[in-house]
């Protein structure tokens, strides 16, 4: 009788085979160890590993504060230079620590975004990038991921989809998260309400200008964490970081116990440690990873510089 010690939750089934052979399936989640012993009857084993379901954002964030860690969280826009290499991007930014992966759906009117990411979404929807592509590439890849990914659109794309089918839409590929830069506060309610009902955390931005009162409603309403815009203007990667993060993340911190991400101009190691020893829970670093993925000389290069550039930040955090 074939005996199989499993340490971990799997689902174990045997059936006979014609010679007699015990052939044994098991679905075991990843990171698991499986031993088999048997008495006699030889063993035909297959294994298929599947991730474990990805955890949130907020829980995300809340194994990060027991580990006394930071959370990475990369920016790249999807489908640039195409949806193949955002695909395998996923894949390389997980595996080097990733915490969350924002992705990004190229618009054509990135008000919010600088140069770089411009760019991106102009070469992506040049190549003819859409949602739906967007999904099917992610129902692919996101099982294979150990964190969750948090879909970056502007408010026009989720309006024209009509927001309850939006978002049952991203929940049925895996998605967890989503920050939409250019939604008006006043106008969160209905996305938060479909965004609950979906399981997504809806998070929101405050920016250095953003009135204390207005920023304590933002605060509260943000779902997984908050998202602190560091500097005025647009995305784009810059020589510091402004040194009055420091005091927005403790004026954030005193209206609320949520995870603070800090985001626009990161895109050094030095800038990396610097907000984590500001006290920041996340750094967010988008336009210099974009930049790598974009203007590579080939995919399968971008996709090694951004191995190397993103182990270079992970290794600058606690
Ligand atoms: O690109 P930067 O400067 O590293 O900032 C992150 C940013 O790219 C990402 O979070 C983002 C992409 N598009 C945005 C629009 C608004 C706010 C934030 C964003």
């Amino acid at each position: 009788m074939a005996i199989a010690a499993l340490k971990t939750s799997c689902f174990l089934r045997q059936s006979k085979g014609t010679e007699g052979n015990l052939f044994v399936r098991f679905q075991i989640q990843k990171k698991s160890v499986v031993s088999i012993k048997s008495s006699s009857t030889p063993i035909m084993a297959s294994l298929s590993v599947s991730s474990p379901a990805t955890i949130g954002l907020s829980e995300t964030f809340a194994k990060l504060k027991k580990q006394g860690k930071v959370a990475f969280i990369p920016y790249i826009t999807a489908g640039d230079p195409d949806l193949s290499t955002t695909a395998e991007a996923l894949k390389v930014l997980d595996s080097c620590g990733s915490d969350i992966i924002e992705l990004g759906v190229p618009y054509s009117d990135p008000l919010a975004d600088g140069p770089v990411i411009q760019a991106a979404a102009t070469r992506s929807l040049a190549r003819g990038t859409n949602f739906d592509a967007i999904l099917s590439m992610l129902e692919g890849v996101v099982p294979q991921l150990s964190c969750p990914i948090a879909l970056f659109t502007y408010y026009n794309p989720i309006l024209k989809r009509g927001v309850g089918k939006f978002m049952t839409t991203i929940k049925d590929v895996g998605v967890h998260g989503l920050v939409v830069p250019d939604v008006p506060l006043e106008e969160t309610e209905i996305l938060r309400k479909e965004a609950l009902k979906n399981n997504i955390e809806l998070v929101l931005l405050t920016t250095p200008t953003t009135p204390t009162e207005r920023m304590k409603s933002i605060v509260d309403a943000s779902e997984g964490f908050v998202y602190l815009v560091s500097s005025i203007g647009v995305t784009g990667a810059r020589s510091s970081v402004s040194l009055r993060v420091e005091s927005l993340l403790q004026d954030i911190k005193k209206a609320s116990g949520k995870p603070v991400a800090v985001g626009f101009g990161i895109s050094k190691p030095e800038h990396v440690k610097l907000v984590a020893g500001w006290g920041a829970d996340g750094v967010i670093v988008g336009s210099a990873m974009v930049k790598i993925l974009g203007e590579a000389k080939s995919p399968e290069e971008g996709l090694k510089e951004l191995e190397t550039f993103t182990k270079s930040l992970k290794a600058a955090l606690p």
